[in-house]
């Protein structure tokens, strides 16, 4: 087993290149299984969500050549097989992008329930409800579900919620099926958008991708394209929020501010100083922190993906704090480890109440998910002594060399594999 160990750790100062997207990058090698030729797609992180995706894509024929810099060359004209082993499927949350990329073209794909982090409740009815729309049929069975259909049709479709991932399927559905389609309230997400331009690149017909109306026209032919993915907001606004609590200054390179947006007015409002350029964000500390309240919304509002993070920063803002995850009211396993470090936070109905101000103590805490990991990471930063993260699988699967990155910009932290214990800890402290 893995331990991420972090001592306290300020000021840090430097810069970071920021990779390209997991959430975009997920749903855009999906896309690639759409093509009619090979596709090369650039700034592939390499993280664990991706090398599940690989492992599944090679078993039902589809051809990887991953090189050096993250660009990735996919061949799916050799696919022979749409049954996706339901143990792989369900290790992550997109596998139901396979139903999305290759229903319309081989007429039935059957997979595992969807994984990824556990919030208690994230249900895929808006993403049955739009395929099934369209002229999918499901059947579910204990471990697995297999979706089938004589001839995909496009379809006029209203969601009842904002998903990001129910809009990418239906989109994916839409490009190759027969007729028009209609998304209504569907996500504004940078994911949606980056998703739309590669297969728009494919020669689909897509419009009003970043709008709440997305229409798209069926097309017979998907050519290969050449498509990098944007850069990972979340992993941006995660070193932007670590540099409130050590109270250092980090430069985030190559990413796309706008991006960001209402996540950069909340770190001003909370008294970091933000300057961007086309293409950079620094954010340094320079005075008292200031408590807040926040309520996560679906794009452009605040990213739930941050609540967590966030969450680490405001333990250090004196006064009383809120934070409200409407998209996901039970995504407060980290409450409870933040706690173990000396933190005050009590969680009622959906909503945390942070007394701020305290300082935080390294303790051993466990990482229930990816961005709880992050925010343990950074509450580990700002804390006095030493914390052992355990539950590093989560944070790998969406945060690539996260251990080297934090040490780059200063950070005192190690990975240390199981056996060294608490005495590698000791040789951490020098
Ligand atoms: C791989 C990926 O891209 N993951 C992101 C994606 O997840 P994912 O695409 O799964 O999340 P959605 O955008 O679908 O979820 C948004 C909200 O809609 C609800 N919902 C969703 C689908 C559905 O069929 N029915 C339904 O009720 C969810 O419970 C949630 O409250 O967006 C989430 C919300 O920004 C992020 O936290 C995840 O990091
Ligand atoms: C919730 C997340 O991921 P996933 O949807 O892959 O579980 C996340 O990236 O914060």
């Amino acid at each position: 087993m893995k331990r991420i160990v972090v001592q306290s750790s300020y000021p840090l100062r430097g810069s970071i290149a920021i990779p390209g997207s997991k959430n975009s990058s997920l749903a855009l090698l999906a896309a690639a299984c759409l093509a009619d030729e090979p596709v090369i797609l650039r700034g592939m992180p390499r993280i664990s969500d991706l090398d599940v995706f690989f492992r599944i894509g090679e078993e039902i024929g589809i051809d990887f050549r991953r090189d050096a810099d993250n660009d990735v060359l996919i061949d799916s004209r050799g696919i022979h097989s749409t049954e996706i082993d339901p143990v792989k499927a369900s290790s992550f949350r997109t596998a139901y992008y396979f139903v999305g990329a290759l229903l319309a073209k081989y007429g039935n794909v059957s997979l595992g329930y969807p994984g990824g982090d556990d919030f208690v409740s994230r249900p895929i009815d808006q993403h049955i409800k739009a395929l099934e729309a369209m002229g999918a049929r499901f059947t579910f069975h204990s471990d697995y579900y297999d979706v089938e259909t004589s001839s995909l049709h496009g379809a006029d479709i209203y969601y009842d919620t904002i998903s990001s991932g129910a809009t990418i399927n239906a989109m994916l559905a839409a490009v190759r099926a027969k007729g028009k389609t209609v998304l209504r309230q569907a996500a504004r997400d940078p994911e949606v958008v980056d998703t739309a331009n590669m297969l728009v690149c494919m020669g689909a017909k897509i419009r009003g991708a970043g709008t709440d109306t997305i229409a798209i026209e069926g097309v017979p032919f998907l050519r290969g394209c050449d498509y990098t993915a944007i850069p990972d907001r979340l992993i941006a606004g995660s070193f932007l929020i670590a540099a409130g609590a050590t109270g250092g200054s980090i430069t985030i390179n190559d990413v796309i501010p706008e991006h960001l947006g209402v996540s950069l007015s909340k770190l001003t409002e909370i008294g970091l100083g933000i300057e961007t350029t086309d293409n950079s964000i620094t954010a340094y500390r320079y005075g008292r922190l200031r408590a807040t309240r926040v309520r996560t919304a679906m794009y452009p509002g605040f990213p739930t993906d941050l609540q967590q993070p966030l969450t680490a920063l405001l333990t250090q803002a004196s006064g009383r704090s809120i934070v409200a995850d409407r998209i996901y009211p039970k995504r407060y396993q980290h409450v409870a480890q933040l706690n173990r470090m000396g933190a005050d936070i009590n969680v009622r109905s959906g909503v945390a109440l942070i007394k701020g101000g305290r300082p935080l103590r390294g303790t051993l805490v466990h990482a229930t998910d990816v961005r709880a990991g992050i925010c343990l990471l950074i509450a580990g930063l700002a804390a006095e002594g030493v914390t052992s993260i355990t539950g590093v699988g989560h944070i790998e699967r969406g945060y690539e060399n996260i251990v080297a990155s934090f040490q780059s910009i200063g950070a005192n932290i190690e990975m240390l594999e199981d056996n060294a214990g608490w005495n590698g800890i000791s040789a951490i402290r020098g």
